[in-house]
């Protein structure tokens, strides 16, 4: 289908909009108005731009205030109108969005409103233009599509139907059963198609809809649902996003074009007009690589984590480290050097790497140069919105040539180790304008699922953390973004390992010389207070700086190492079925990173 987006949902000037929206593959905009007021452009030279750049102008966008009014009222509206219409001439667009008044002069009297409008449409025919009659949630008389659609029907004008918007429809109602009625609005009366998402907030519908829209599938309602009984009409406008977000505002309007862009083709997908290649849902993490500019302390982390260097790369500057099945990658390529100590690399294992690839370019995620020399294996790899490089590894079985092929000495014996099994999770810290990106990209490229967002208390922030799983937990990835811009780019990651004895885990850490970090007496006060342990096992957990949690499912205990660069480790225990990542002591843990950072002067 024809894809198509709002200008206000971008940031920058007009031309840079519309340059966004065409590099991001977009067919058609919506020139919000206050874009065009602000363009040095004439109309003239807007519709050219539009047309080198392969666009078309699907919707001029809104007129308010214009129904249901005072008959001297009602002929100002008529001389705006015709203003505007002339204006859409010239532009060369041939729909125009009236959204419901919210006008106080307003008056509750559909045979007025269906009137007024069909003598607009009449004005807008001398102009070639249509009209489409949008309920907003918050309008004053007329606030759902049912209403709005009435009125366009008692007024049964050829130049007058209906905009359906989703958030307006589903911020006031998520029950299917309120959505059968688009199904009984014939087709061609549904004049335009506007779609967002919005996380679901308890809060003022106008507010919510101004700050926090989002892409389809980034949020919380059923959009595809939506559009699945607008495309049974027989609709075939444009899917056009129209999203009003605080965030995209102000990040970079190319990579917002590229994420809105993905949005419209993961729902094509599941409404089932679009097939790109199916998702392949990684089975474990294969590696996770670090990159710094001096192997040594890290070396120093891993060896007193239990972890020995099993093998080098052939040819580049890279070491594996192994401990049962959690490999980690230490790379000190001057290439890859950047700010420190950082995890730049997830390798995940994939029973269809090259399938994998595929989907993720369908879907618009930055395909990497293979990693290849002459004697390596070659590696399937995309960039994550963080700029994570995700390779995707054959699973390590004798049949599939593995990524481990590039590594020599692979099959050195390993040492005992302190228990370590595998990577439980990897927590990557968003840059504070991908969060929403970097979900849907999981999801839809990975093929992983979103659990629930949770707030995180942070001495100098709140953060909001998501993760994304497969079903079973074999990849965990836990993505975490602060409420604000911060000055800081050097936000912390970490590597969470799985032990089924964590204090096993910790003593043979310290044993071996490494630190761990410690948590405040007032902690351990507070777990006597909430569960019965006893002292010994108190004292135990204080002294290794061990942190308790527990849900339906199961128990988690976990405790952390200093950092280095921008990363630290965690060493985690969970029995049961927990399902979680410990959030409910993230704050103290927090707390604590921000006072050994001040004690360490690092
Ligand atoms: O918030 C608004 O005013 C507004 C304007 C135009 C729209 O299409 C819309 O959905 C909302
Ligand atoms: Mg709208």
């Amino acid at each position: 289908m024809r894809t198509s987006i709002a200008t206000v949902s971008l940031s920058g000037s007009l031309t840079e909009k519309l340059t966004a929206a065409s590099r991001a593959g977009f067919d058609g905009v919506e020139i919000f108005e206050n874009d065009l007021l602000a363009s040095p452009l004439t109309p003239e030279e807007i519709r050219a731009r539009c047309a080198d750049l392969g666009l078309t102008i699907d919707l001029y966008q809104p007129m308010r205030d214009i129904e249901a009014v005072p008959e001297a009222e009602f002929a100002r509206n008529l001389r705006r109108a015709r203003h505007k219409f002339e204006l859409m001439r010239r532009l060369g667009t041939d729909t125009v969005l009236v959204c419901s008044s919210v006008s106080p002069l307003a008056e509750d009297d559909d045979t007025l409103a269906a009137a007024q409008l069909s003598q607009l449409a009449d004005l807008a025919q001398e102009f070639g233009v249509r009209v489409a009659y949008e309920a907003l949630a918050w309008g004053r008389h007329v606030s759902t599509y049912e209403h709005a659609w009435r009125i366009v029907e008692t007024a049964d004008h050829p130049a007058l139907g209906t905009c359906l918007d989703s958030f307006h429809i589903l911020s006031r109602s998520s029950d299917p059963e309120d959505l059968k009625g688009i199904a009984d609005i014939p087709g061609e009366k549904i004049f335009y198609l506007q779609l967002a998402d919005a996380p679901l907030l308890a809060m003022d519908v106008l507010q919510w809809s101004r700050h926090y829209r989002c892409f389809p599938g980034q949020g919380g309602f059923d959009v595809a649902g939506l559009v699945r009984h607008v495309l049974s009409t027989g609709y075939d406008g444009p899917l056009s996003l129209e999203v009003f977000n605080d965030v995209f505002r102000q990040a970079e309007a190319g990579p917002t074009a590229i994420d809105a862009h993905r949005s419209l083709l993961v729902l094509q997908e599941a409404v089932g007009v679009l097939e790109p290649p199916a998702p392949v849902v990684p089975t474990g993490i294969a590696f996770a690589e670090l990159v710094t500019p001096d192997a040594e302390p890290v070396s120093a982390l891993l060896g007193a984590l239990g972890f020995a260097r099993t093998a080098r790369h052939r040819t580049k500057p890279v070491d594996l480290w192994q401990q049962g099945e959690a490999r980690i990658l230490v790379n000190t390529g001057p290439a890859l050097r950047r700010d420190g100590t950082a995890l730049a690399a997830i390798g995940l294992e994939s029973p269809d790497p090259e399938g994998a690839a595929r989907r993720a370019e369908a879907l618009l995620a930055p395909v990497l140069p293979r990693r290849r020399t002459l004697e390596d294996a070659p590696l399937d790899a995309v960039a994550a919105p963080d700029g994570t490089e995700l390779f995707f590894c054959a699973r390590t079985t004798p049949e599939l040539p593995g990524w481990h092929a590039d590594f020599t000495d692979a099959a050195a014996q390993l040492p005992a180790g302190t228990g370590v099994q595998r990577i439980d999770h990897l927590a990557l810290t968003q840059p504070w304008h991908h969060f929403d990106e970097a979900t849907l990209f999981h999801r839809s490229v990975l093929g992983l699922q979103a659990q629930e967002s949770v707030d995180v208390a942070d001495p100098y922030g709140l953060l909001r953390s998501r993760a994304v799983t497969t079903p079973d937990g074999s990849v965990r990835i836990a993505l975490s973004v602060g409420a604000a811009p911060s000055e800081d780019g050097a936000h912390a990651q970490h590597i969470a390992l799985a032990t089924e004895d964590v204090v096993t885990a910790a003593r043979g850490f310290r044993k071996s010389g490494g630190q761990l970090l410690r948590m405040p007496a007032n902690y351990y006060d507070d777990l006597a207070a909430r569960f019965a342990f006893t002292e010994d096992e108190l004292a135990t957990y204080q002294d290794l700086g061990i942190l308790y949690d527990r849900d339906a499912g199961g128990e988690f205990r976990h405790c952390y190492t200093r950092t280095v660069g921008r990363v630290f480790f965690e060493l985690v225990q969970r029995d049961g079925d927990y399902r979680g990542y410990g959030a409910q002591n993230a704050p103290v843990r927090l707390a604590a990173q921000h006072t050994a950072k001040g004690l360490t002067g690092g």
